[in-house]
């Protein structure tokens, strides 16, 4: 196994030194290594972790497949992602937890932990085989109907109960149906200007605030998906103040982008929960650097370009997000390296209970990095993503931050900002 020694590295910020990555693991001291890499003004951040990624395969590998979308998620720093269940068909089964999890390991780019779904096809009204899952060769602790809301109270209780067993978690898409029937766009001021049928923020904050009371109630674990509203903050606040055990995540898009980008009436700005205004997205902000949202999470939602450039009321939700989302938290962000770790690496590690990722980089760790050039700027290109899909909303966007390296268990997944293989 080659080794790297990564020379005049700021790791974490800190002051430059030398990390030599040798055997799988960060070695202690400097030495000789195989490989030298210049890495005069790179940061070096625990190799990122996405607890929320659509790769479409089985079923829609027109739009990304697992080695694709691992590519992508390599490039964009991440050595761990978690596949959301929505495939078809559906992760419901052993069976396709572990074709995912096969698929995975066999591109071997990333850590590809699936998702399950909590019901059956996801349609809402039957438990999905749950402890199959979680007993199978997957390891499922995740279950996710996302896309489709677990409406149903009595069923999202029982799927709570269900996994406190063995610490798993149901990870909620909050979206009220009957409230959101018809939804184009966030309800407000532009949908009412644009004649376009609104996703009214309660619709999210209503099911969040009865999922934290359901699982103080059971006492489980709940994880809430891409937090998009001001309200939903503050019911989430409420909660961990009165000691729920509920994590959150919030897009890199739902920190950047406000619901404004609808009256171009360009579908790549289509996305589920909605963008929303600007007093959300600051809120968001401020909930991510005090830790009330817990972790950035891609919701990477690649689509074919038949299902993204067609009249806005047809086309799919969703943005790709995996190579960008670095770049677009650094921005909102700036250079916090301490803060961006925790919520891109070591806070999603430790709410799916994934050792080796999210570690400090001390010796004796696993060499699962990220090599970032925070002085570097990046004009967005669709054409040069590596993911399948092409509906990124940043065409043409300058951001900051290139990943020069990612290295998994101490292999070059990534080499001077290009996928190794
Ligand atoms: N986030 C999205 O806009 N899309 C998701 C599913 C969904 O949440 O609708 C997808 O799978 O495409």
């Amino acid at each position: 196994m080659t080794s790297y020694l990564l020379k005049g590295v700021s790791v974490l910020g800190g002051s430059p030194t030398d990390l030599l990555i040798k055997d799988g693991v960060i070695a202690s001291g400097g030495g000789k290594a195989d490989e030298t890499i210049d890495a005069t003004g790179l940061v070096a951040l625990p190799g990122l972790v996405d607890l929320h990624t659509h790769l479409r395969e089985p079923g829609r590998e027109d739009a990304e497949t697992v080695e694709t979308g691992s590519r992508a998620a390599a490039l964009g720093g991440y050595t761990a992602v978690f596949a959301m269940a929505n495939t078809s068909p559906v992760a419901d089964t052993a069976g396709v937890v572990e074709q995912v999890w096969r698929l995975g390991r066999e591109a071997g780019l990333v850590d590809v932990q699936p998702i399950g779904a909590v019901t059956v096809g996801l349609a809402g009204k039957q438990m999905a085989e749950l402890g199959a899952m979680a007993t199978s060769a997957a390891n499922v602790r995740i279950f996710s109907d996302d896309g489709h809301c677990v409406a149903d109270p009595r069923l999202m209780r029982r799927a709570l109960e269900y996994v406190k067993a063995f610490d798993g978690i149901i990870a909620q898409h909050a979206e009220e149906p009957r409230l959101t029937e018809g939804a184009q766009m966030h309800e407000g001021e532009v949908s009412t200007r644009l004649g376009l049928t609104g996703w009214p923020a309660v619709a999210e904050e209503a099911i969040i605030a009865r999922d934290v009371l359901l699982a103080e109630h059971v006492g489980s674990r709940l994880h809430v998906c891409h937090v998009s509203t001001a309200g939903s903050v503050e019911v989430l606040r409420q909660a961990k103040a009165r000691g729920v055990r509920v994590t959150a995540e919030v897009t890199p898009h739902h920190l950047l982008l406000t619901d404004e980008l609808a009256a171009s009436y360009d579908p790549v700005y289509k996305v589920n929960p909605p963008l929303r205004t600007g007093k959300d997205v600051e809120a968001l902000r401020q909930a991510l650097i005090e830790g009330v949202i817990d972790i950035v999470a891609t919701d990477h939602a690649p689509h074919a370009v038949e299902d993204k450039e067609c009249e806005w009321a047809y086309a799919r939700p969703g943005m790709v997000g995996l190579e960008t989302a670095l770049p677009v938290v650094l921005s909102v962000l700036g250079e916090q390296w301490e803060l961006i770790a925790e919520r891109m690496s070591r806070a999603p590690a430790r709410i799916a209970g994934l050792t080796g990722h999210g570690t400090d980089l001390s010796p004796g760790s696993p060499a699962n990095l990220t090599l970032v050039d925070p002085a570097a700027r990046r004009v967005v290109d669709p054409a040069e993503l590596a993911s399948r899909s092409r509906n990124t909303p940043y065409a043409g966007t300058t951001l900051p931050g290139r990943i020069v390296a990612t290295f998994l268990r101490g292999e070059p997944t990534v080499l001077d900002g290009k996928a190794v293989k």
